[in-house]
């Protein structure tokens, strides 16, 4: 049985305290509420990283992930953080490929490979997000796209280092619009995604892969695009910056 997985992806918001006081919030939450058997996932800035992972020890309901790695082991690339110092802080995922990185920080395909390698190397599971803009919607490239993010991204991995990698379909133009893709939108994607992983590792690797759905999911929605067959939990923006939003929607797994 593949996991779900709730993941709030914090962006560059909360300085140091605001981080600790929001956190502590959500584990209080989290070991109360939570019955299922679910992961809260918070990717915080690097600052609040280790702190979080103090916070979240002895909770296997909830884990810590960054936002971003660097592709070296190390070295003189001034003011980068590598994955094992990720790895060092308590972390246990890393969000790569989210579609903010690809477009102003130009990621492409190519790096994304070289950082998913690095970060496994690591001992860190990839959040990889893939997903298309409007115009390649509205062109009907999406399948394409998503399609080539997946050859050129991840498809060097063995099926054996692919059983680590999270998968979220973010489209863009969902991406804190308010505009959300409608269940039918998202469950058509991510069934296309799940044949894509069958066609090149198999059924039970595609079977076992969580897939998260990312782009406006808020608590009245969520319930809606988790019910789909494919939709495995969430990447959640603006609304895990707000305690009550983010474990309403961990909530619906229970
Ligand atoms: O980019 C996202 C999560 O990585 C989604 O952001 P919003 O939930 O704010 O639309």
């Amino acid at each position: 049985m593949r996991k779900k997985i709730v993941a709030g992806n914090w962006k560059m918001n909360m300085d140091y305290n605001e981080g600790l006081a929001l956190f502590s919030e959500i584990v209080n939450m989290v070991k109360d509420e939570i019955t299922g058997q679910q992961q809260a996932v918070v990717c915080s800035p690097f600052i609040h990283l280790h702190s979080l992972a103090q916070l979240a020890k002895g909770y296997d309901k909830i884990a810590i992930g960054a936002q971003n790695a660097h592709q070296n082991e190390s070295g003189a690339f001034t003011g980068e953080t590598s994955a094992k110092m990720i790895k060092s802080t308590g972390a246990a995922y890393v969000i790569l490929g989210h579609s903010e990185r690809r477009q102003y920080f130009g990621e492409n395909n190519e790096l994304l490979a070289k950082k998913t390698d690095t970060v496994l190397a690591n001992g860190l599971k990839p959040i990889f997000c893939i997903g298309e803009t409007l115009d390649e919607r509205e062109a009907n490239q999406y399948f394409d796209v998503i399609k080539t993010q997946l050859q050129e991204g991840l498809y060097h991995l063995s099926a054996e280092q692919f059983g680590q990698v999270v998968l979220a379909y973010e489209p863009v133009w969902a991406i804190g619009t308010g505009k959300t893709a409608t269940s039918d939108q998202a469950q058509e994607i991510h069934a296309f995604i799940r044949a894509e992983l069958a066609a090149k590792y198999g059924q039970e690797v595609a079977d076992d892969t969580t897939i998260l759905y990312g782009g406006s999911a808020n608590p009245k929605n969520a319930p809606e695009l988790f019910a789909q067959p494919d939709i495995d939990g969430g990447l959640i923006g603006g609304a895990s910056l707000k305690s009550r939003d983010f474990l309403d929607i961990v909530k619906v797994f229970n």
